[in-house]
């Protein structure tokens, strides 16, 4: 994924899969800052991956789309096909975190080179394809069929940081992680990259690095508030307070959805 090239990558594939040849595709390109691109290719060669490709799996026609099935053929052909000599279709497998694109690639591949329609369901939370499915197929000449598989992380997240961002990105279910801290982490990566388009979304002043302070401001602008009793020592009142759960949930969401700026979290 764009935003965690670096994160996003689950270290066990290339270890039980390098004898395969293979590509490694950053999509949803169009969320990421690549200012720096020069930067995570450097440290993706260095750990072995030379085969890359930036992909945008929601623009109609994606150029780099259209260079992926060649880009594969060449790195076919320049391995020796084992035991397959004698068969002249391929099969390739999309594998990667959850929520990264994968059916999205797959529908896309469709769209370009056999002007079909969607084939694999996509969906915006993780865990949408459930099970390997059916072979499909995405190029007529040569034969090509892909399988889509459902997003696997890492059996064990390095560290904190590295959970947080994949969290943010919409790898793992909001929820197990908490809404609260991730808008907390989000909040302190903005900053920290110097990326305040919060502060017009939201109609704040100034930037800030209180979570609370930044939530009840979009709290309010949203007018996601709740009323609540409090017990006072002269009886009970109703109050209303920000709902900061449903200003984080906006806040992640506004992310992901690039309306924060295009952000690079590795
Ligand atoms: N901005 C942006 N969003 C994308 C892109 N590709 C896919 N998406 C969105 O990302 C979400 C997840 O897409 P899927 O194709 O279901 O992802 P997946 O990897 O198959 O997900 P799992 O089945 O959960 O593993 C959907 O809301 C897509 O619309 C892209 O290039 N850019």
């Amino acid at each position: 994924m764009q935003q965690i090239p670096l994160s996003g990558r689950n270290p066990v594939f290339q270890d039980t899969l390098n004898v395969k040849p293979h590509l490694l595709i950053l999509n949803k390109m169009d969320l990421a800052d690549l200012s720096n691109r020069q930067r995570i290719l450097k440290k993706l060669e260095k750990v072995g991956m030379g085969n890359v490709l930036f992909t945008d799996c929601l623009r109609q026609r994606d150029e780099n789309i259209k260079k992926l099935l060649p880009m594969v053929l060449q790195i076919i052909e320049n391995k020796p096909r084992f035991n397959r000599e004698e068969s002249s279709d391929y099969c390739l497998m999309v594998i990667g975190v959850p929520n990264v694109g994968k059916s999205s690639l797959i529908n896309s591949l469709r769209r370009t080179n056999l002007k079909k329609g969607r084939a694999s369901r996509v969906g915006g939370e993780p865990g949408i394809t459930k099970a390997v499915l059916t072979k499909i197929q995405v190029c007529e000449r040569p034969m090509m069929y892909l399988l889509d598989t459902p997003g696997v992380l890492p059996p064990k997240i390095e560290s904190v940081e590295t959970g947080m961002k994949l969290a943010l990105c919409g790898t793992i279910l909001d929820h197990l992680v908490g809404e609260d801290i991730m808008a907390d982490y989000l909040l302190y990566s903005l900053n920290r990259l110097g990326k305040f388009s919060y502060m017009e979304k939201y109609d704040l002043q100034a930037p800030s690095d209180d979570i609370h302070h930044v939530l009840k401001h979009i709290a309010v602008k949203l007018r996601k508030t709740q009323r609540v009793k409090a017990f006072t020592g002269l009886g009970n009142i109703t109050v209303t307070i920000p709902n900061y759960t449903a200003a984080a949930y906006d806040f992640i969401r506004a992310f992901r959805k690039g309306e924060l700026g295009q952000v690079m979290l590795d």
